[in-house]
This record gives structure tokens, C-alpha cells and sequence, in this order.
């Protein structure tokens, strides 16, 4: 057995895994692991979860998120996770919840800031890496190529609707596999008035979400140079807010170039698992 915590950010949840020291997980073989991970995230024989948070010091001294997606797959980071993670870390008492928490991932160290039900992450700066396109069934979109630390293709949609071409995201949107050698997320948007926009996401390795901060990011990125906003167009001390299906998140693109995302992180539920 061992202790695991249930935590959503805008309903993108999360099985967190506490191993400070990584002698809980850390021993096991890559794919030993990953089936720990499908196990735990399988919502009907498991705890269900889009992903695992893996709680781990990393080698620095600083707390390590160890993202993992819900097919065991890899990613370099997870937006609404790294608040539900230093939601975690302030509830335990791991750390002050006073003062910007350092946040060690595989896109490098991230500071947080809680107060009160608001968290911010500082995301860092976004990749604006061009345009590609991305299909459903036989609707095709041109989609903004943005990179937060992981892969994100924008598609602004007429509607998303379920019943229309978007539809169910029960699979994946085709995509370029030259310019996503390691697959996508792709952000389905739709404008709703100035700095507001509506999404729907379908996550490399977790399906159809909720909600995904680093999706939220690239959307609120795409808009603001679609937009034109910001400092002369260039979306640098821009803002808007994402509604998701789970939730509103707010993004900043600060003058200096950075991307701060403000929501919420909750834990809802601990215990103990075998699986
Ligand atoms: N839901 C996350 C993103 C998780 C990783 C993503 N599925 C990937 O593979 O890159 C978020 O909130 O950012």
C-alpha cells in the first residue's frame, strides 16, 4: 500500500503520489511505472485521473513535479497540475504558503504564488513556432504552432458545439506528424467578445479534458496576436480569459514577455492504494 491524494484544477484531475525521498516509485522500471500510472488513473478499475503528480525532492533541493499523463505517457509540464501541486505542498505544511514557491519541472523551475483560492504560476515564455493545421472528419482548421514547455496547436472553430464539426474529441484532431513528432494537445477556440474566449482541448495521452492551463496559455497567446493586442500587436502586456468546460482560468502576458496563469487548485480526497 501507499498513500496517494485526489486534487483537480478546473476539473483537470489528479492522482498525487507523495515519495520525497523516491523510495516509494522511484524503484520501479519504466514500464512497471507507466502500467502504475494507467492503474491509478483508470476511472473505473482505478482512483480516475488525467494524470499522476508524482511528489518528489528533486536533485536541486526544490519539490519536483513528476507529470505523468493518464496512458502512462511523459509530458514536460501540466498548467492546472502545478497548482493543484502547490496546493498539496501548502496544505502539508511542506512549504511557507506565504511566499513564491519554486516548483522544479521538466520545463525547468516554475514559481507559484497562493492567496487565497487564487494560485499564479509564472509559466515562463511562450514558443510562438508558426502555422500548421489541424483536422476533424472533414473540416480542416489552420492552427497557431505554440510551445509551453509541451506542444499546442490553436484552432479558432466556428462552434463547439459537440454535434457540429468539432464534435465528441473522442479521438485525437489529425495533425502534422513531421511538426508533432511526440504528438499534440490541439485547443479548439471560439472568440466570445474582447480578451474572452471560449475553449475545448484534446490532451496527448489524456483524451478529452476539462481543462488544461498550458492549453489556456497557448489559446490566450493565439488570440492575443490574432487580436492584434498588446503592445503594438504584439500580445505583450495583454490578458484574456479562457472558459473551459471545468472552469475559467486567467491568463496574463505580462510587458516583460511572461505568462502568468491565475485559477484555482483543490484537493478533494486521501488515502491508501495498492494498485
Ligand atoms: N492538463 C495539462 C497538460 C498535461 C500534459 C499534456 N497532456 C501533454 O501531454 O503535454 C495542463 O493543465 O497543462
Amino acid at each position: 500500500m501507499y498513500p496517494f491524494l485526489k486534487g483537480h484544477g478546473t476539473e483537470n484531475d489528479f492522482v498525487l503520489l507523495p515519495d520525497h525521498d523516491g523510495t516509494v516509485h522511484g524503484g520501479l522500471s519504466p514500464e512497471a511505472w507507466s502500467a502504475r500510472v494507467r492503474a491509478v488513473c483508470d476511472r473505473r478499475a482505478g482512483i480516475g485521473g488525467d494524470g499522476v503528480l508524482r511528489v518528489v525532492r528533486g536533485e536541486d533541493g526544490h519539490w519536483f513535479m513528476d507529470y505523468w499523463n493518464a496512458d502512462g505517457s511523459v509530458s514536460e509540464m501540466c498548467g492546472n497540475g502545478i497548482r493543484v501541486f502547490a496546493r498539496h505542498l501548502v496544505a502539508e505544511g511542506l512549504v511557507p504558503g506565504d511566499e513564491p514557491i519554486p516548483v522544479q519541472t521538466r520545463d525547468g523551475l516554475k514559481t507559484i504564488v497562493v492567496d487565497g483560492e487564487d494560485i499564479t504560476v509564472d509559466m515562463g515564455e511562450p514558443q510562438v513556432l508558426g502555422q500548421t493545421a489541424v483536422s476533424i472528419g472533414r473540416s480542416t482548421w489552420a492552427a497557431t504552432h505554440v510551445d509551453m514547455g509541451n506542444p499546442h496547436a490553436v484552432a479558432f472553430v466556428e462552434s463547439l458545439d459537440p454535434t457540429g464539426p468539432v464534435g465528441s474529441l473522442l479521438t485525437s484532431p489529425e495533425f502534422d506528424p513531421a511538426v508533432y513528432p511526440h504528438g499534440v494537445n490541439v485547443e479548439l477556440v471560439v472568440p466570445l467578445a474582447p480578451g474572452h474566449v471560449a475553449m475545448r482541448v484534446h490532451e496527448r495521452g489524456s483524451g478529452e479534458t476539462r481543462s488544461c492551463g498550458t492549453g489556456a496559455c497557448a489559446v490566450a497567446v493565439a488570440a492575443a496576436l490574432r487580436d492584434g493586442v498588446g503592445r503594438d500587436g504584439t500580445g505583450l502586456g495583454s490578458a484574456y480569459t479562457v472558459d473551459l468546460p471545468g472552469g475559467t482560468l486567467r491568463i496574463e502576458w505580462t510587458e516583460a514577455g511572461r505568462i502568468l496563469m491565475t485559477g484555482p487548485g483543490v484537493i478533494v480526497a486521501r488515502g491508501e492504494t495498492g494498485l
